[in-house]
């Protein structure tokens, strides 16, 4: 058995559904443990630092026990794009960008551009440090077209002083994940059912 299937054969045993999300944004856009997620789950509960990156906490979203694995993914540089590992273990994805900050809008447009993000992976689009209007360089528009463009929701938050606004982008994050894990289980026993009703039709022929 492959520990993707242990893995899961555990979650269904216990009953908890697992969430990875893997943070994105250049450096310096508020994404980090040191600020967003550590607040996020100082609020939230108890959460597990499992190494400089990766953190873990159970949370209850809509009355689901989800625990949350969280990839803070710091690039070095703007120029640092995500790896493809990163994005083939997540399960939803956050980007971040600061509303202060042309350069971090232009890092998550690149990351999408130059990214493969399979059809029905879950994204949010974030700008941060929305309390820090006075240095605006990305107007409200220019992130909604962004996540019109992307086909995903898109919000302005100030993570450092909104901590309940980030675990609604969390909660929100974690609802589309276990959407699109219902709704590729229904067409997995769709293909099944038609497949094995083709083969009795064909035996009946
Ligand atoms: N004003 C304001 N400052 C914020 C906000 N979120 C984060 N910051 C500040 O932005 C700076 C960078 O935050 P980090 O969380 O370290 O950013 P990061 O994206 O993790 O950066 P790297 O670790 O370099 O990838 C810190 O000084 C934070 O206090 C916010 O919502 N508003």
């Amino acid at each position: 058995m492959t520990s993707n299937a242990i893995r899961a054969l555990r979650r269904k045993k216990s009953g908890l559904s697992e969430v990875k999300v893997a943070v994105i944004g250049a450096p310096g856009v508020g994404k980090s443990g040191k600020t967003t997620i550590s607040l996020l789950w100082r609020y939230i509960g108890e959460y597990d630092h499992q190494s400089e990156s990766k953190y873990k906490s159970e949370v209850q979203v809509d009355g689901d026990t989800i625990l949350f694995e969280i990839l803070d993914t710091c690039p070095k540089s703007g120029d640092e794009m995500p790896t493809r590992d990163t994005i083939h273990w997540a399960d939803g994805i956050l980007l971040v960008y600061a509303i202060t900050d042309r350069d971090s809008f232009n890092y998550v447009r690149r990351v999408r551009a130059c990214t493969e993000f399979s059809a029905n992976l879950p994204v949010l689009l974030v700008g941060n440090k929305d309390d820090m209007i006075h240095l605006r360089q990305v107007s409200t528009e220019e992130g909604e077209i962004l996540g019109k463009d992307f086909d995903c929701t898109f919000e302005e938050v100030a993570a450092a002083e909104q901590v309940m606004e980030i675990a609604d982008v969390f909660h929100e994050l974690a609802r589309k994940v276990l959407a699109t894990r219902r709704k590729n289980k229904q067409s997995l026993l769709e293909r099944m059912l038609g497949n094995k009703r083709s083969k009795s039709d064909s035996k009946y022929a």
